[in-house]
């Protein structure tokens, strides 16, 4: 199993209320999968990619990603995980809008003081369809083609796993699909597991598996 997750527990606490978020969920994910997560608004879904991806840490309950039991992580040792196998595409891009298309691509990298392999990231931007915008600024793109920027930036340390949170949620149909289906031929291509979150339920039905939280539980559709 790429992830394992035994009992977690997750709460917010105000001056005001309790808010149980996940009640003890336990959920297994297999490597080079493509996973859906789906629920309401407000259900948990980005407070679980948050959680896997060492963002945020649990009430209770154990997360373990590859091995690696990152619910007893500190914080540095956190860092490094997020650094080495995780790699993270936002709704809203979150680019650096003052550097060009290659120089975000190689942030990621470059913060984690590797050396890029060149050979790789020519061909994620070959595959993403953006090598022609290597030198151009992130103000001078459209939506559909940020979101590809994000895409690559996201797979340049070549994580083991990706976290997209509604990667699609500003996109019309069309690059809906074209982001979508990048993101399965990126993961067939590198070997990649990735979890999405996302409202539509046209987009989750093309993942291999889709989970529904509700109510501070998780069950799986179809099962
Ligand atoms: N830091 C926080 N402090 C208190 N409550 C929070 C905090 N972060 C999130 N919440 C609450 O926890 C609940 C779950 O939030 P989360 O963002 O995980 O939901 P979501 O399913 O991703 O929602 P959406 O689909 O609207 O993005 C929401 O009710 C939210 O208001």
């Amino acid at each position: 199993m790429l992830i394992e997750i035994n009992k977690l527990t997750m709460k917010y606490s105000t001056l005001r209320s309790h808010k149980m978020i996940l009640n003890a969920i336990d959920l297994n994910i297999e490597a080079n999968s493509f996973v859906a997560i789906t629920g309401r608004s407000g259900s948990g879904k980005t407070t679980l990619l948050n959680l896997i991806g060492g963002l945020l840490k649990p009430v209770s309950g154990e997360i373990c990603v590859n091995g690696e039991k990152i619910t007893s992580y500190h914080e540095a040792r956190l860092a490094e995980y997020r650094r080495k196998n995780i790699g993270y595409v936002f709704q809203t891009y979150n680019l650096m809008p003052e550097l060009t298309v290659y120089e975000n691509i190689l942030l990621p990298i470059h913060l984690d003081k590797q050396k890029e392999d060149q050979k790789y990231i020519d061909q994620i931007m070959k595959t993403l369809n953006i090598e022609q915008l290597k030198d151009a600024y992130i103000d001078e793109l459209s939506g559909g083609e940020q979101q590809r920027a994000a895409l690559a930036r996201a797979m340049a340390n070549k994580p083991i796993l990706i976290l997209a949170d509604e990667p699609t949620g500003n996109l019309d149909e069309e690059n809906s699909l074209i982001v979508l289906n990048l993101l399965k031929t990126c993961q067939r291509l590198y070997n990649q597991t990735i979890l999405l979150v996302t409202h539509d339920m046209n987009i989750a039905k093309q993942c291999d598996r889709i989970f529904i939280i509700e109510n501070g539980s998780m069950s799986e559709a179809g099962s």
